[in-house]
């Protein structure tokens, strides 16, 4: 369901279309009762999420437990008083970044209460980057690291993406996979 593609999006990337689990007959509910299962002993009021992969996932979670979404978005696409921060880029997106021209996320300012427990979700955890830009815009916002807790659906080991947490000072954020797929790296 998770097949890899070599070379794809460019040359030394081994791709995993993760989405595809939800072009499934199945697939997206089958997803959606396990991350629910990997979820339900965590208390959390709202799921944090950015385009694409993680508005799919969150979407179908927040119906099924009838929790609301936070959207995280690209710069612009949402009315103020909102918070932004530069973002860094995920490890697909990485060499076709353009470093002269800077890219941001942005939330609106009052949505989340910031004593609130907050699920970020998202379908990949490569190398850390994405979660890492979501968790900054959510302490931005004053929810505490300690209120906040991970679910993706696939985590590709290979990029390292802990060691990078770690490295950032978020070692203790509590992080949950469905998979762990093995990724060549070059
Ligand atoms: O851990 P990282 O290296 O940051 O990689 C993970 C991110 O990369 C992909 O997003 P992408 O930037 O390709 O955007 P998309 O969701 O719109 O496809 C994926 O959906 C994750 O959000
Ligand atoms: N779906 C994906 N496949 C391979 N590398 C990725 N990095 C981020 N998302 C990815």
């Amino acid at each position: 369901m998770v097949c890899p593609t070599l070379g794809f999006p460019r040359p030394g990337i081994e791709f995993r279309h993760v989405l595809n689990i939800a072009q499934q007959r199945k697939g997206l509910e089958t997803c959606i009762e396990m991350l629910n299962s990997h979820t339900g002993d965590w208390e959390f009021s709202k799921i944090a999420c950015c385009e694409t992969g993680g508005f799919v996932f969150a979407s179908s979670l927040a119906l099924r437990i009838d929790e609301p979404l936070a959207l995280i978005r690209e710069l612009g696409k949402l009315p103020p008083p909102t918070v932004s921060i530069s973002k860094l880029s995920a490890h697909i997106s990485s060499s076709d970044y353009d470093h002269s021209t800077e890219s941001w996320i942005v939330i609106e300012q009052s949505l989340i209460p910031t004593d609130a427990s907050v699920l970020v979700m998202d379908d990949v955890l490569a190398s850390g980057r994405t979660l890492y830009d979501i968790i900054r815009v959510l302490r931005k916002v004053g929810i505490g690291l300690e209120n906040m807790c991970v679910v993706v659906v696939a985590k590709f080991p290979s990029h390292r993406g802990r060691q990078f947490f770690r490295e950032q000072g978020l070692g203790g954020v509590r992080i949950r996979r469905l998979l762990d797929l093995m990724v060549r790296r070059e």
